[in-house]
């Protein structure tokens, strides 16, 4: 079984027991239910580098990247420095973290907030929802194309939008791809871990207009993130080598700062 056969077999045995413990009228009855939600976007949109910077203690891929700083601290950080976006991991087996992760992040930022989750049910949608999250990441290797449909329009109904994940041709052909705000190209392979940025400029082009195209992962370089810039990327989903530092923050300001100037 591959990593992410493992993590949706987990997903699937931890969301039948949260639906027993937390009732689906206790998330609807969360005070952020009430709170309009930001268009990531919109706020993407509004830079030449709209930099989504994620929130990641470890990963299948690297067994610690950083736990010596609160989510606060972190999340303070890139909203100083200069993100367009938020990305919070909330799946705790895999990648330690967890919704209050989300909810912590919530308090104390504006910046649209992406719920970085394997979403397999709608019950997580509304999860995301009631702990504050403005969108939701669907990646396409584990749905259906109607299951793509209906949780995209659960989102929408909720007030969020849909970053919508492919890796290679095949997800993005059969994916319906309307039901996407951003379509976001993932240059990990989730069943390897191999990383090639190769695999965003090969698909760029394929991506229909009305979506925000986001590249994500491997990314660390100016060089790079201005060559995918000129395949037409707006989005850029970047973790570890902004959690890697000591000060995420700082280092996500120092990177902007060099790839403006
Ligand atoms: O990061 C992993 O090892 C991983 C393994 C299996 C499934 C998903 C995984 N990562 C999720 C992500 O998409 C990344 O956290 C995100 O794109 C940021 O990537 P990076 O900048 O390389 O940390």
């Amino acid at each position: 079984m591959n990593i992410l056969d493992r993590i949706a077999a987990t997903k699937r045995e931890e969301i039948a027991l949260k639906q027993l413990v937390v009732p689906e009228a206790r998330l609807r009855d969360s005070a952020l239910m009430q709170r309009e939600p930001a268009s990531m976007k919109a706020s993407l949109s509004a830079r030449s580098y709209g930099i989504i910077a994620e929130h990641k203690r470890r990963s299948p891929s690297r067994a610690v990247i950083n736990q010596a700083l609160t989510v606060q601290q972190v999340v303070r950080g890139y909203t100083a420095g200069g993100a367009g976006a938020v990305s919070v991991l909330t799946d705790g087996t895999y990648f330690g973290g967890s919704l209050e992760d989300l909810l912590l992040a919530r308090a104390v930022t504006d910046l649209p907030l992406l719920r970085k989750e394997f979403i397999l049910e709608p019950y997580q949608v509304l999860e995301a929802r009631a702990h504050g999250a403005d969108a939701i990441l669907l990646i396409a290797a584990l749905l259906e194309p109607g299951q793509i449909e209906a949780l995209a329009g659960q989102a929408r109904e909720l007030g969020m939008e849909v970053l919508l994940e492919v890796h290679d041709r095949e997800e993005l052909d059969k994916s319906p791809l309307g039901s996407a705000d951003m379509i976001g190209v993932n240059n990990r392979n989730l069943k390897t871990f191999e990383v090639d940025l190769a695999t965003s400029h090969s698909l760029a082009g394929l991506i229909p207009d009305t979506a925000l195209r986001i590249t994500e992962s491997g990314l660390g370089k100016p060089g790079e993130l201005r060559e995918l810039r000129d395949s037409g990327y707006r989005g850029f989903l970047m973790g570890e080598s902004f959690m890697k530092q000591d000060d995420p923050g700082k280092a996500l300001k120092a990177f902007l700062k060099t790839l403006e100037a």
